[in-house]
């Protein structure tokens, strides 16, 4: 797992930490750790150029400090300061090993500037320009040294972050870098693992300066393969078909048939007992097509509530079924199930008309909304606020409805009340297409019905969807149904053998 904190927390353990070390040792630690992963990126240090994007404040003081490092393993570093204010330590550490300073770009333009022929040179160039005290886009001449980085053919290594990205949110506001890898010191940043700031950060490398004890829980947390392959349920030797979960599933009706067969699909393939589907005539001649393996009932037209199925390990509901008051009235009736319940797509449309639905609701419950059906249950947000700040939104949204909230998009993440959030680290565009949310929506109901928790299942689903997708993945485009195959390989990729 990796682990995120915000910089009032990092602030605060770094102060505590600094108090009991000797002066600018967290400073060398971090800048011995970013010229390491320098040195790896080059092909050789010796003879190397590299140049140093360097502000005013600390961020530049390590560039300058771990530029000094590679200046005395032969390095050419040139440093360009982006004003006047410099880390004076870092500066004299840099000249005293051999490096130089380019003079900052003046009124003359940075594209005409020294430090232009410089960037477009350089073998490698490192982003000190801002770090965790940087707030809102870059401002000029920050800004433009920015893009010279961008239009550089040299890999971009950020300190500590992609300046210009909000460390705690990952919103871009304005200019910034884009790094090809990011050293991040301490802890990570939430910015980080959530778009657009995880787009900017690249590679992210973790240096340890020691502030682990400091550090309360995490803000957010970002799975890799071995916390997945631990939480995933694994069929054993006592196993059978109710064991392993019967997973009740109400989407897709004679309109949207696809929905069925799509989510009755991903629950399948993820690996469930059973599937006990129920819906129109349509959807269930559909669905027995393509899955003989599905128990399906037609749904009473005269008691189409009352003829649901019973006794069920969890339920998904929603997607394609409408927001007609029969759907209104089903998804009333499965929420009023003690078992753990999925709501998708038009449920959460529903929910949103008559929110005491949730709110009266005390067993575990997981909505799946995009930022367009989360806006519908936050009144007076929109779409765009919500696909900016998606962390504050999935959790505002979580703790008003007491639930557990995937919010579906570039980084899907993930908010439960009294848990740090999670940022699934397997986004891809692949999964931007028609049908790709069914396939979740049944992926993460197997896991509900094999006993993980709400946040666990849609942690697992999330990571397995994405991966599913890298993995279909062989150069064209990939649609939904690619997905089905592409399930158990990717939980087979979690452990390689
Ligand atoms: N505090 C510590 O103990 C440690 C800090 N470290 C480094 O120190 C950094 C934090 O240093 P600082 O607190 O000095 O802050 P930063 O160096 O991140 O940024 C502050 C400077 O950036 C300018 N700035 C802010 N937003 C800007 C924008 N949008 N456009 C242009 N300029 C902008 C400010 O005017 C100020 O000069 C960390 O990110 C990390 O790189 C590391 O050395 C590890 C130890
Ligand atoms: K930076």
């Amino acid at each position: 797992m990796r682990y995120a904190h915000t910089v009032d927390t990092v602030r605060k353990a770094e102060g505590g930490l600094m108090a009991r070390l000797p002066d600018g040792t967290l400073m060398r630690r971090a800048a011995a750790g970013l010229a390491a992963v320098c040195a790896r990126m080059l092909p050789r240090t010796y003879g190397a150029r590299v140049v140093l994007l360097v502000g005013g404040g600390d961020n530049g003081g390590d560039a300058l400090y771990a530029g000094a490092l590679l200046a005395r393993r032969g390095a050419a570093v040139r440093a360009v300061p982006a004003g006047s204010r410099v880390h004076e330590g870092g500066l004299a550490a840099l000249r005293g090993a051999g490096g130089r300073t380019v003079p900052a770009p003046g009124a003359q333009g940075i594209a005409d500037s020294p430090a232009a022929a410089d960037i477009a040179g350089a073998d490698l160039i490192v982003d000190g320009l801002v770090g965790i005290g940087g707030r809102g886009g870059l401002r000029a001449p920050h800004a433009g040294l920015a893009a010279l980085a961008g239009a550089a053919e040299a890999p971009v290594v950020a300190v500590d972050l992609p300046s210009g990205i909000d460390p705690d949110t990952g919103a871009v506001t304005g200019p910034a870098v884009r790094a090809d890898v990011t050293v991040t010191f301490g802890t990570h940043k939430p910015g980080l693992f959530v778009d657009p700031g995880a787009a900017h950060a690249g590679v992210v490398e973790y240096v340890d300066i020691g502030l682990g004890p400091e550090l309360p829980g995490p803000r957010l947390e970002c799975p890799q393969h071995a916390d997945i392959a631990a939480l995933l349920p694994r069929p054993t030797a006592e196993s059978d078909k109710y064991r392993r979960g019967v997973l009740a599933m109400a989407v897709g009706s004679d309109r949207y048939r696809g929905a069925a067969v799509l989510a009755v699909g991903g629950a399948l393939r993820m690996g469930v007992g059973m599937v006990r589907y129920a819906g129109s005539q349509g959807a269930v001649a559909e669905v027995l097509h393509h899955w003989p393996e599905v128990v399906a009932s037609v749904l009473d037209p005269m008691d189409p509530v009352g003829s649901l199925p019973r006794r069920v390990a969890a339920w998904v509901v929603g997607s394609g079924r409408g927001l007609h008051p029969v759907a209104a009235a089903e998804l009333e009736t499965v929420l009023d199930s003690p078992r753990p319940v999925l709501a998708d797509a038009d449920a959460i449309t529903l929910i949103g008309k008559d929110p005491r639905l949730l709110r009266d609701r005390s067993a575990p419950t997981l909505i799946t909304p995009h930022a367009g059906e989360l806006a519908r249950l936050l009144p007076g947000t929109e779409r765009e606020d919500i696909e900016a700040h998606r962390l504050d939104h999935a959790a505002r949204a979580a703790d008003e409805y007491g639930c557990t909230v995937l919010l579906k998009g570039s980084t899907t993440v993930i908010a439960e009340p009294g848990h740090p959030a999670v940022a699934n680290p397997t986004g891809s565009p692949l999964l931007a297409t028609a049908g790709s949310g069914d396939v979740l929506a049944g992926m993460i109901g197997a896991l509900l019905a094999g006993g993980l928790t709400p946040r666990e299942a849609a942690v697992c689903g999330a990571y397995l969807h994405g991966l599913a997708a890298r993995v279909a993945h062989d150069g064209a485009a990939i649609s939904a149904s690619d997905l089905f195959d592409a399930v158990p390989r990717a939980v087979a990729a979690l452990s390689p053998r």
